[in-house]
This record gives structure tokens, sequence and C-alpha cells, in this order.
């Protein structure tokens, strides 16, 4: 059976994606069994499902994968009976074959992400997926460190190239209240009818929910969370919580609240490695704008060296770190070891 499309936003669930930088990218088939089979049956229209990097994330760089991710996909779309199961790409990261592969296994939307100044890098891969029948989502990552006209033109370059909705994404849970509705709006107005705008928030500085509400306010139609704010750093915005927020203020999610309050705490949570914490290290991210994804990198340099994690993540933040230099996480640990 569809999902209906009788939405005033409608929520993908990454916890099987982002969460997948917390739980280090050890998810099984049963995982995801059983996450799936939760967040589906409370509604959730969109469940992510790839390794917290993408399509081809698993690597030395970024962490290998315990299972392969096109089984996991696999495992998702067989389990789900109304959901549509959604997968991530970074070009360079993941290939056009793994789009493909994902698109066989029954993925129904592919959601490419660049950083939020290089959407030119996915042109190609928007192309491929419209081919194949795939819905497509883009993410402009590290939103909060371009100004809103810049974010624009860049949403601009992915809706020609073929993506239905582009997402403000708040990597690094930065964004506070006005800064994500003024991308929001930034961009709704430069697409108006030509590609959906979305907002993919995390929890550092504890706005998630806060953020998303004001996006939808600002015309954003998509919002991505995680159940049990199973995502990288503090997690993303709790979907849980989000829904039951979405209920108070009278728009229509498609999820049944109490259903995924259980989901929450019954399913998910004995899944996660531990709870994503609000702490020093996330905090600390959030403030200096930091990707959410280096938490567990850091986490490894801080215990490998001896210096606190939050130290090495302030210094990524002054140095402007952004995706695939989480090498310089070490130098940056050598070089507090040394003082
Ligand atoms: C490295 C990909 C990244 O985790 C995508 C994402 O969820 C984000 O930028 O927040
Ligand atoms: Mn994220």
């Amino acid at each position: 059976m569809a999902y209906s499309t009788d939405l005033d936003v409608r929520v993908t669930d990454s916890s099987l994606r982002d969460g997948s930088h917390a739980k280090q990218h050890q998810f099984t088939v049963e995982h995801v069994r059983s996450i799936v089979g939760a967040l589906d049956g409370a509604g959730v229209p969109v469940i992510e499902v790839t390794h917290g990097d993408g399509l081809g994330g698993s690597s030395f760089n970024y962490g290998f994968s315990r299972t392969p991710e096109q089984e996991l996909i696999r495992a998702a779309v067989e389990t789900a009976r109304r959901a549509t199961i959604a997968f991530l790409m970074l070009p360079g990261l993941g290939v056009k074959d793994d789009i493909r592969a994902a698109a066989d296994n029954g993925a129904g939307i592919c959601r490419i992400a660049t950083h939020c100044t290089e959407a030119d890098i996915a042109v190609q891969h928007f192309g491929l997926a419209r081919d194949l029948g795939l819905e497509t989502v883009g993410f402009l990552m590290m939103a909060h460190s371009t100004p809103p006209e810049n974010l624009a033109k860049q949403a601009r370059i992915m809706a020609d190239a073929g993506c239905q909705c582009v997402y403000v994404v708040d990597s690094a849970g930065a964004l506070v209240m006005e800064e994500t509705s003024d991308r929001v709006a930034a961009m709704v107005a430069e697409l108006g009818a030509d590609a959906q705008v979305g907002f993919h928030g995390h929890e550092n500085l504890g706005l998630g929910v806060a953020n998303s509400v004001l996006a939808v306010r600002a015309g954003a139609t998509q919002i991505d969370g995680s159940t049990r704010r199973f995502g990288a750093g503090a997690g993303n915005t709790p979907v849980e919580a989000f829904a039951a927020v979405a209920e108070k203020l009278g728009l229509r999610t498609g999820i049944d609240t109490l259903r995924i309050i259980d989901a929450a705490e019954d399913v998910v949570r004995p899944v996660m490695d531990g709870e994503c914490l609000l702490d020093r290290a996330s905090l600390t991210m959030g403030h200096a704008g930091v990707y959410s994804s280096f938490l567990k990198h850091a986490d490894r340099q801080a215990e490998r060296y001896g210096v606190p994690a939050a130290r090495i993540l302030m210094e990524a933040g002054r140095r402007r770190l952004v995706g695939g230099q989480e090498d310089q996480l070490i130098d940056i640990a050598i070089a507090l070891q040394e003082k």
C-alpha cells in the first residue's frame, strides 16, 4: 500500500543512516529489520538506510561497515510495507554504479549530498537518478557556513540538475532559530514551484525540533529526524518529539505519535550503543560549527593521544574543517598532546 501524500510535512527518519555514525557503522540486517518494521508500523513515510557517509562510505577513512550497505537496503525494502526506502550518496565517495545497485535493490529515493558550496559536483548524479525513475533529494551540508543567498544559488544548481527537494543541512547543529528559517526562506523564494525545500537538523545546541518548526513555517515541506535522536553528535531532531509537536500544531505528518514514542523506547534504543548525548563534545560541535560525524573520530584520537575530544573539536571548528578532512583530527590531537 502506498503511503498517503496528503501530508503537511513529510518526515524522513535517518536513524539507519545518520545513526550509523553513532553505531560506528556496525548495523546488521536484524537491526535494520527491527527498526524499519517499527518505524513503518508507526507511519514514518520515508526511512533512510546507508553507511553514515553514504554509499561507498565503508572505508579506512570513514570506518568499515559490518554489513554491506546494499544488503541493508534490500532488507529494509523487504521489511517496509508502506514506507519508501531512501539512500544517501556523496559524489566521489559513492559512484554511479552504487546508485544503480540501490535502485535495483528497491530503494525509491536518492539523496545526494555535497558541501554547501559545491552543488555542481552532483549534477550528473541527479540526472542518473531521475533516469532510473528515483525520487531525488539534494543535501547542502554545513549550511551554517554560507549565507542564505549563496545557499539559494546552490539550491538552484541542484534543482536545475533534476533535484526535487533541496535540504538545508545543519550538519554541525550550529544554526540558531532565524538562521534556519532565513536559509529555508531564501531557498523557497529561489526555487518556487521547481523544487521543495527540506531541513535536516542536529541537536548539538538542543534546537532540532524548534529549528524544524521554524523551517516548516518558512516553507519547508520535508523534515529529517532520527528516532531517539539516533544520529551523529547529539543526534538528529528526535522524530517522536517532532511528531508530537507537529500534532499539537495541527501539522499532518502521518506518524502515530504514541506508536513512534514506543518504537523509540522499545525498538530503537536497544540497537543503540548508548544515548546520543548533549554533552561537552556535542555542545562544542554546535558552538564551534563542526561536522557532527566528526564526534566518533575525535573520540578515538582523544583516547589514542590522551587529549580531550572537546579540545580537538574546538580546533577543528577554528580550522573550519569540512567532511573528508577527518584525518586532520589526528594532526590536531598530536599537536595538542605536544603542547
Ligand atoms: C557525511 C555525511 C553526513 O553525515 C550527512 C549528514 O547527515 C549531515 O551533513 O548532517
Ligand atoms: Mn546529519
